[in-house]
């Protein structure tokens, strides 16, 4: 049983033997009772809140567009009855014939488990017109860390880099202690708000693992942050590929450009061997079993230059690099071993994140409108004029998930 299905039935369960469903035209008064995904213990949703029915996304006043990825718009949007500015992402149905997209199931699921300050909090899911079409409602971040590296005049000093970096590896270790590997951390997944608190954002990817390890598929995270296994076909894959990745962010962060800029599989094996030298058995056991390995050689190049790289850097902050650049996934450092690195303990110190700088607010200066604009979220249900009527039935976001989960389930 996946957790996913865990919580349904949990949702199920909790309506009650004669409890048909949500009565269309009763208040919401109730107090609703979640299996946290997380704990496997009940946690309390707040009365009108996420087991309370979905709002309509007419109640949500567009405001611009911020980000499109592959899985969703994103629009900057005020709630109209609470005046609140959030981030609402329209999660994509192109050539889903079968319910909601996998990517969107796995982003609400986990998010909806997920409770930290380093996590982008899901506020809630909205409906448009029709059932399928869906919005998550998130805490709306100022910034995301690749456009404010695209557009800052300065690049980030390194008190300021060991500050996002702690919050990045806080979040992870959240995640990873509750079983969530995400599977997809980049810059542009890496939000800011303008208090100066990091957030990580879009979890289309993220998966729950649990023993024994099960197969995952391998061609996931972004080129430039894939970890070695991956880009060798392992088979299993654990919360290493996420500590891969966090190695990749602290390297571009340092250094002011990708660190690891491969355009094509191959490519990107060799920069990691320019950098990291050659593995071998000796540093990762499993390394010449991998599947990739049996069709090809990697070339021999036996130095590591990271410290040629980053001439600068400490010897703290190359052992935190090379303790996350470990070949062998079993080697990796954790997020929690990162964050006892000494590092973030010697000068310059980690700047207090209400201290980092406000930058200005680059995703809402653009006005270029795309070639073939999507439909804006407010469109959806304005010839609906759903909210109006009390009568109509608003799906709960338990129905909602139950309805779709029956078509597609999550892997
Ligand atoms: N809560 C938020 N607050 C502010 N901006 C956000 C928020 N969530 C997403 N964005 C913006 O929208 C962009 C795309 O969002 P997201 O990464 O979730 O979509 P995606 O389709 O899953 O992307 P990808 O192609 O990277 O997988 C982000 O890079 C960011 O700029």
């Amino acid at each position: 049983m996946t957790k996913g299905k865990r919580t349904l039935d949990a949702v199920e369960e909790d309506r009650g033997p004669n409890e048909a469903g949500p009565d269309p035209s009763a208040p919401i008064t109730r107090r609703g009772v979640l299996t946290s995904f997380l704990t496997g213990k009940p946690m309390e949703i707040p009365e009108q809140d996420l087991l309370g029915r979905c709002r309509f996304v007419s109640e949500f006043e567009k405001l611009n567009r911020i980000g499109e990825g592959t899985y969703g718009i994103v629009y900057r949007a005020r709630d109209t009855k609470t005046d609140k500015v959030v981030a609402l992402k329209k999660v994509r149905m192109e050539h889903e014939k079968d319910g909601l997209p996998v990517s969107g199931l796995r982003e609400i699921s986990v998010l909806l488990g997920c409770r930290h300050e380093n996590i982008v909090h899901l506020k809630e899911v909205v409906v448009g017109r029709s059932l399928e079409s869906i919005f998550l409602a998130m805490e709306y971040c100022e910034q995301d860390l690749a456009s404010l590296l695209d557009n800052m005049q300065a690049p980030f000093s390194e008190s300021q880099v060991k500050c996002i970096m702690l919050q990045v590896l806080r979040g992870l270790r959240y995640l990873h202690r509750n079983f969530v590997v995400h599977r997809d951390l980049k810059v542009s997944n890496l939000l800011m708000t303008d208090k100066g608190c990091v957030k990580i954002a879009d979890f289309g990817l993220a998966r729950w693992f649990g023993l024994p390890l099960r197969p995952m598929t391998p061609r996931v995270v972004t080129l430039w942050y894939r970890a070695p296994e991956l880009l060798l076909q392992a088979r299993t894959q654990t919360t290493s590929v996420d500590m891969w990745a966090a190695g990749c962010i602290l390297g571009e962060l340092l250094g002011h450009r990708p660190l690891l800029p491969g355009r094509t599989e191959l490519g990107q094996l060799e920069l990691i061997v320019d950098l990291l030298g050659t593995p071998s058995d000796a540093i990762w056991p499993e390394f010449s079993s991998l599947p990739a390995l049996q069709s090809f050689t990697l070339k021999q190049q036996p130095y590591n230059n990271l410290k040629q790289r980053f001439p600068w850097l400490s010897a703290a902050g190359l052992r935190l690099l090379n303790f996350l650049f470990m070949y062998d996934p079993k080697k990796r450092a954790t997020a929690e071993e990162c964050l006892q690195s000494s590092y973030f303990k010697e000068a310059p110190l980690p700047c207090d994140p209400k201290l980092m700088p406000t930058f200005p607010q680059h995703r809402n200066l653009k006005t270029k409108a795309p070639a073939n604009p999507p439909p804006a979220p407010t469109q959806e249900t304005t010839t609906g004029n759903n909210t109006a009527d009390p009568s109509l039935h608003l799906p709960a976001i338990s129905d909602l998930l139950g309805s779709l989960v029956k078509k597609r389930r999550i892997e």
